[in-house]
């Protein structure tokens, strides 16, 4: 739907525009173009590859560095048990819709957001509002239009009730967008057909390891399994401390129903996710949390969404803790910290809010969740999901293998209980169960202290015991007397063990690099045509533009002896030495984003002397080469900014440069 959203400098934001500066620039396109395009899959060119390196680097320092996190590399192809255990073979799924008369697939969500949005729109435009429009490309355009036949002006009652459905549409399960698509008759917006009820899809990529076929994988969808179950390593690592976190980048693969919106839903994506494992009898406070809780943060509630608003608050993290809204320390001081990366990045604040999930958006086990929303063109995006996953994740690991994945305590004052014990006979139990002996002890283990007292009065009454096995194929086994004991012990308990509850801030870098590029993207005043990416120097693909005047052969040593002392320096840059204008030079590599401009003029050949453009304001100061390179570095690594440059060196205006930039 047409947006009201702006560029950093206020103006409509013209997505054809910026699209073909996309591609103008090589900052991404579709992969494998030649053969034909598949929808979903992007190659990132230099500018791109080059800002996303940034962007590691800085996360990497953000995160892993500052918070002391171990940073893993886990395998992406996935055996099939670890999904199957996880929940994700059952529930990784999104629902779609068919046309049956076209086999046409839709995502249920989107079909009836796109029908419900066009038609507000409509009912917009027949009242006489005034619509601002997003560009769209024609063929959404025409399915809009048939979305809308019929649908012109609606009663404000319906209107209210589609604003409210459209708040309120991440809460819906896939019976409650069935009903609602045949309340509404929403059909097809591609061929105005009715459409079939809602079925769950799963989004795995399914493969197989090795030629047999006997081992099924998947590509991993997101990259917390590997961690989790990596934790008794990870442990051992931080020398048996608790609370403690990993970190992981790479490529996760999700089989989108319907991939669009250029990079933001793509079926192969980098990720950045941290698992930080805290005891959950500690209240889950975090040690950084201080430091936080004065920062001031745009929070959509669930509250809010349910009444059908739109609109988030802005609280104090450390307000928003202590009245529950977020619900602990560690999850708040991870949204803290989302938030000041992406100020760092150059987010544009104004565009950034974190949103509450719904109560049936959560996963079942989830404690509270939060995800961090950019807006865009195509509206507000999420980014990072921030969920506390509980102790789900390795209870179950745990459980279908019978490997710890626990934490155990030394205790300081050990104390003595009377516990019911189960034990397999291991002589008895080997033969008689062999690889699956273990999975039966953990059954046993698993067992509460109520159901272990009552299998014992029954053990001791019929002789024998039935108990439910994960990953058996037969599902449960019969123990009798001989092989299991079931008794009530004394013992000293000298450790404590837990499973530790799992907070998990989970970035699609890919989201968030798109979304930055729209931050950075403007037009300079009075003409269209130029176009500015206003990327922070800190994350700007290219450094440095190094631009001699003219061409003069005498030019050519010193813009050599500038390169060298930039590599010395480790900045990339790039020289411009074509015969265009100098303004135009500057344009055209104003839409790279590259931050400062060095020129070398014929005053630089006399005394030794460069000016440094600034490529937001295009004034410029004049000094010694050492001094301009300091600028530089000092504004590359984020320690000054360009009204600190401004303070420091001279200023220089030159009439004819001036000139040339009009
Ligand atoms: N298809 C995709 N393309 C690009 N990035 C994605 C995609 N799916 C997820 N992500 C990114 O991974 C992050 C974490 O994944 P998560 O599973 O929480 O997303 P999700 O809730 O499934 O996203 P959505 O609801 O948009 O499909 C998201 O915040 C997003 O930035």
């Amino acid at each position: 739907m047409a947006t009201d959203y702006k560029t950093l400098a206020g103006q409509e934001f013209d997505r054809a525009a910026f699209e073909s500066l996309m591609k103008r620039k090589n900052f991404y396109w579709q992969s494998f173009e030649p053969h034909g395009p598949v929808k979903g899959l992007f190659d990132y060119g230099h500018p791109l590859a080059t800002l996303e390196a940034q962007f590691l680097t800085i996360w990497r320092d953000h995160f892993v560095r500052k918070e002391r996190m171990q940073e893993l590399k886990c395998a992406m192809i996935t055996p099939y048990n670890v999904f199957k255990t996880s929940g994700h073979v059952d529930k990784f799924a999104d629902f779609m819709c068919k046309d049956p008369k076209t086999g046409e697939i839709l995502r249920a969500d989107h079909l009836i957001k796109d029908v419900l949005e066009a038609r507000l729109k409509s009912d917009k435009e027949a009242r006489g509002e005034k619509v601002e429009e997003a560009a769209e490309d024609p063929k959404k355009k025409k399915k809009q239009a048939k979305a809308t036949k019929g649908a012109v002006k609606l009663d404000d009652e319906v209107r209210k009730q589609y604003e409210f459905l459209l708040a309120t549409l991440d809460d819906y399960t896939g019976d409650d967008m069935g009903e609602l698509i045949k309340k509404h008759d929403i059909r097809s917006p591609i061929t105005g057909n009715e459409v079939e009820p809602p079925v769950s899809v799963n989004l795995m990529f399914q493969t197989q390891i090795g030629a047999t076929g006997k081992e099924p994988a998947f590509l991993r969808p997101e990259t917390a399994q590997g961690q989790f179950l990596s934790f008794q390593h990870l442990l051992e690592y931080n020398d048996g401390k608790m609370p403690f976190a990993s970190a992981s980048i790479g490529y996760s693969f999700r089989n989108e129903l319907s991939p669009r919106s250029g990079l933001l839903r793509v079926r192969e994506f980098l990720m950045a996710e941290i698992e930080h494992y805290v005891d959950p009898e500690s209240g889950k406070q975090h040690s950084g949390f201080k430091k936080v809780r004065d920062l001031k943060l745009p929070l959509l509630s669930r509250q809010t969404q349910s009444e059908g608003g739109s609109e988030p608050t802005v609280i104090t993290i450390g307000e928003a803790v202590d009245t529950k809204l977020v619900d602990n320390e560690t999850l708040g001081y991870f949204i803290a910290r989302i938030a000041m990366f992406m100020d760092k990045i150059g987010v544009d604040p104004a565009k950034l809010r974190f949103r509450q999930h719904m109560q049936n958006e959560m996963a079942h086990y989830a404690a509270d969740c939060w995800d961090c929303e950019l807006q865009t063109s195509y509206g507000w995006v999420e980014c990072v999901g921030c969920a506390d996953r509980s102790a789900y994740d390795l209870s179950v690991h745990m459980k279908a293998t019978g490997v710890p994945l626990n934490v155990r305590e030394s205790l300081k004052e050990p104390y003595r209980v009377e516990e019911w014990q189960a034990q397999l006979d291991k002589k008895k139990a080997g033969p008689l169960f062999k690889k699956d002996a273990s999975k039966v002890q953990a059954a046993l283990d698993s067992l509460t202290q109520d159901i272990r007292e009552k299998l014992s009065l029954s053990l001791e009454k019929d002789g024998k015991v039935e108990v439910e096995v994960a990953d058996m194929e037969a599902g449960k086994v019969e123990l009798n007397k001989d092989v299991v004991s079931i008794q009530k012990e004394s013992r000293l308990v000298t450790t404590r063990e837990y499973i530790p509850n799992v907070i998990e801030p989970s970035f699609g870098i890919g989201r968030i690099l798109y979304s930055l590029m729209e931050h950075a993207y403007w037009t300079r005043e009075g003409d269209a045509a130029r176009s500015v990416m206003s990327f922070k120097p800190t994350v700007a693909p290219i450094k440095v533009l190094l631009v001699p005047l003219q061409k003069d052969a005498r030019f050519a040593p010193v813009v050599e002896s500038l390169e060298e002392q930039l590599d010395e320096r480790g900045l990339s840059y790039d020289t411009d030495s074509s015969g265009v204008s100098i303004g135009k030079r500057y344009s055209r590599n104003d839409e790279l984003g590259i931050p400062c401009g060095i020129t070398v003029d014929y005053q630089s050949l006399e005394d030794g002397t460069f000016t440094l453009r600034d490529r937001d304001t295009t004034k410029q100061v004049r000094a010694k080469a050492e001094d301009i390179l300091d600028a530089v570095e000092k504004m590359v690594r984020g320690r000054w900014t360009w009204a600190d440059v401004q303070a420091k060196l001279p200023a220089f205006e030159s009439k004819e440069e001036e000139a040339k930039e009009e």
